[in-house]
């Protein structure tokens, strides 16, 4: 039997206008739509974001005034979303979101981290100052990441145990240290959730980016990654999380319309997210 889950979402569209029409239009269509969604009652916001200008690095983190106060912004939406007592679903957006949407989703745990990607570098160690390849170094106490204009609001609000790691396959040698050596095997598995973890009875979030999936499954994305995880293992995943009734934040981050080569590439990327994320609310293979 499955756990009732709360049929409230709420859906927060965060975007920089990426793929903002796109995914919703898919959402809408399946997630909320009486027909032939789940029946989800779902309440849908969009945030903007200001550009900072003059927004000049910050060692190797690029645009951090823009990045940090979007965050800011997102991290109380999430929060007055989470009050509500809804489930939230933050659609975006690149992986940097998470460091807002899980500060705002506080006493997360465990956080799954969905990715082909450890997303640990600091600004300090980062090779391509890309902040989407840094938000679990800012969510961590251990690594202390300060200074950072822009996340002057920023309590670290995670500890290396809590994070459970899925499709785990392109560490830089920079992220490797952090990374404990016996956490590698834990990540080829597919049984996420320890029982250990469910009896905790904490939220869980799920911090989903699209490229920890097999590239020919969502090519319209950033840094893709050969041999990552296939439709039928994702959606046992999300089947899971859903099962133990937890399941209280989800992002579904770096899809890029921008980035597929013809409408097919986009409409597949975008597809396989949506299905991935209607298991996460309660669709089953089994009817
Ligand atoms: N680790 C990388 C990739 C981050 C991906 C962010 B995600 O997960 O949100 O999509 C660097 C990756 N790598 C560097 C050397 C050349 C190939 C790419 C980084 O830029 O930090
Ligand atoms: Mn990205
Ligand atoms: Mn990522
Ligand atoms: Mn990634």
């Amino acid at each position: 039997s499955r756990p009732a889950q709360s049929i409230s979402e709420h859906l927060i569209f965060v975007s920089l206008n990426q793929g903002r029409n796109t995914i919703s239009a898919w959402l809408s269509e399946c997630v909320w739509n009486e027909k032939t969604g789940l029946g989800c009652d779902v309440k849908d916001r969009e945030l903007k974001f200001d550009i900072i200008p003059n927004d000049h690095p910050y060692h190797n983190a690029k645009n951090p005034r823009t990045v940090g106060r979007a965050n800011e912004k997102l991290a109380s939406a999430v929060e007055e979303v989470k009050k509500d007592g809804r489930t939230c679903l933050v659609v975006g957006g690149d992986h940097s979101l998470a460091i807002g949407s899980i500060s705002g989703h506080a006493k997360t745990e465990p956080v799954i981290w969905f990715d082909a990607h450890a997303d640990i570098n600091t600004p300090l160690t980062s090779l391509s100052g890309n902040m989407h390849g840094q938000p679990v170094a800012f969510l961590l106490k251990e690594l202390k990441v300060s200074g950072v204009p822009g996340f002057e609001w920023l309590k670290p609000c995670l500890s290396a145990e809590d994070i459970v790691y899925i499709g785990l396959r392109d560490v830089d040698d920079a992220e490797q240290p952090t990374f404990p050596k016996d956490r590698q095997e834990q990540t080829l598995s597919l049984n996420i959730i320890s029982p250990q973890k469910i009896n905790k009875k904490k939220p869980i979030h799920l911090s989903f980016d699209v490229d920890g999936l097999d590239p020919p499954l969502t090519p319209a994305t950033g840094t893709p990654v050969p041999g990552g995880v296939t439709l039928r293992e994702g959606i046992y995943v999300a089947e899971q999380l859903y099962k133990t009734g937890l399941l209280s934040a989800v992002d579904t981050v770096e899809i890029n319309p921008r980035l597929g080569k013809t409408q097919e590439e986009v409409d597949s990327t975008v597809n396989t997210a949506v299905s991935i994320i209607l298991s996460g609310f309660g669709k089953a293979r089994e009817g």
